[in-house]
């Protein structure tokens, strides 16, 4: 499985200034999968993906893109290479227009003139409803479409890996079941989507793997549909539900 894995996490331990909140942190994606990353509030799904990205540093292990390693590469350097972030909250530009948000998307990235007008129109093609909205202001949208643009702005560069935090929040669940559709067929064309979501149940119907982190461990790595990652799942969320001391909010 990890031999031809677009990401490999190897022993990675991250965290904040005074908390160590990764413990040797370890699972694989290939491209064309979608991963599932669960686990109950407070458990590191941000704090793994944002040290994926680079935008927090591993303290120790190793974070390969390809093959190759990523670990002390800077975020931009870590974009360049095909690696895509939507954060939690999707950090829109609300009085920005549609269109102008999607720019800034590339632009970031050093995506500039005509190549930057063809991978906007890419990137909006999976979005029909978005495409029809171009002069809109991103804040007018509705929480679905805020969400489609988030992502869309994310595709902007072209990248093969793609991290979602938490893409449910604030969506009724007929949209997020929509979106899930879209989110699948992003990886059926080849990218590695890793998703991590508290309210993972209606995720693991479109994901291939399944990590499951307990208190920055984890305790599960492997298929998204077995019974075990049920049951990993189940054992992981009621300990934080009874130990509530154990995370925060
Ligand atoms: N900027 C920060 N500074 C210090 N500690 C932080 C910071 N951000 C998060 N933490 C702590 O790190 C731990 C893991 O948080 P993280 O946000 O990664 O969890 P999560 O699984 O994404 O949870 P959620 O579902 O609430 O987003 C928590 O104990 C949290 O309090």
């Amino acid at each position: 499985m990890t031999a031809d894995a677009l990401l490999r996490v190897e022993g990675v331990s991250a965290g904040y200034r005074d908390m160590t909140v990764l413990h040797g942190v370890t699972f694989a994606a290939r491209a064309g999968t979608v991963t599932a990353v669960a686990g109950a509030n407070g458990a590191g799904k941000t704090t793994l993906l944002k040290t994926v990205l680079g935008l927090l540093p591993a303290v120790a292990g190793t974070v390969l893109l390809d093959g190759a390693p990523v670990t002390r590469a800077p975020v931009a350097e870590r974009i360049a290479l095909g690696m895509g972030l939507v954060p939690e909250g999707r950090g829109l530009f609300g009085t920005m227009s549609v269109a102008d948000n999607l720019r800034l998307g590339g632009r970031a990235a050093g995506v500039r003139g005509a190549a930057l007008r063809a991978a906007v129109d890419a990137a909006l093609a999976p979005f029909p409803d978005l495409a029809a909205k171009l002069n809109v202001p991103a804040g007018r949208l509705s929480g679905g479409q805020r969400q489609m643009l988030a992502l869309a702005r994310a595709l902007v560069p072209g990248p093969r890996l793609l991290l979602l935090d938490e893409p449910s929040m604030g969506l009724a669940p007929k949209v997020w079941s929509e979106l899930l559709v879209l989110i699948r067929r992003l990886a059926d064309e080849g990218r590695s989507v890793v998703l991590a979501e508290q309210k993972i149940r209606p995720v693991l119907e479109i994901s291939d793997r399944c990590v499951v982190l307990q208190r920055g461990r984890v305790v599960y790595a492997a298929d998204a549909g077995s019974e075990a990652a049920e049951r990993h799942i189940d054992s992981a969320y009621l300990e934080t539900a009874m130990d509530p001391g154990s995370h925060h909010g």
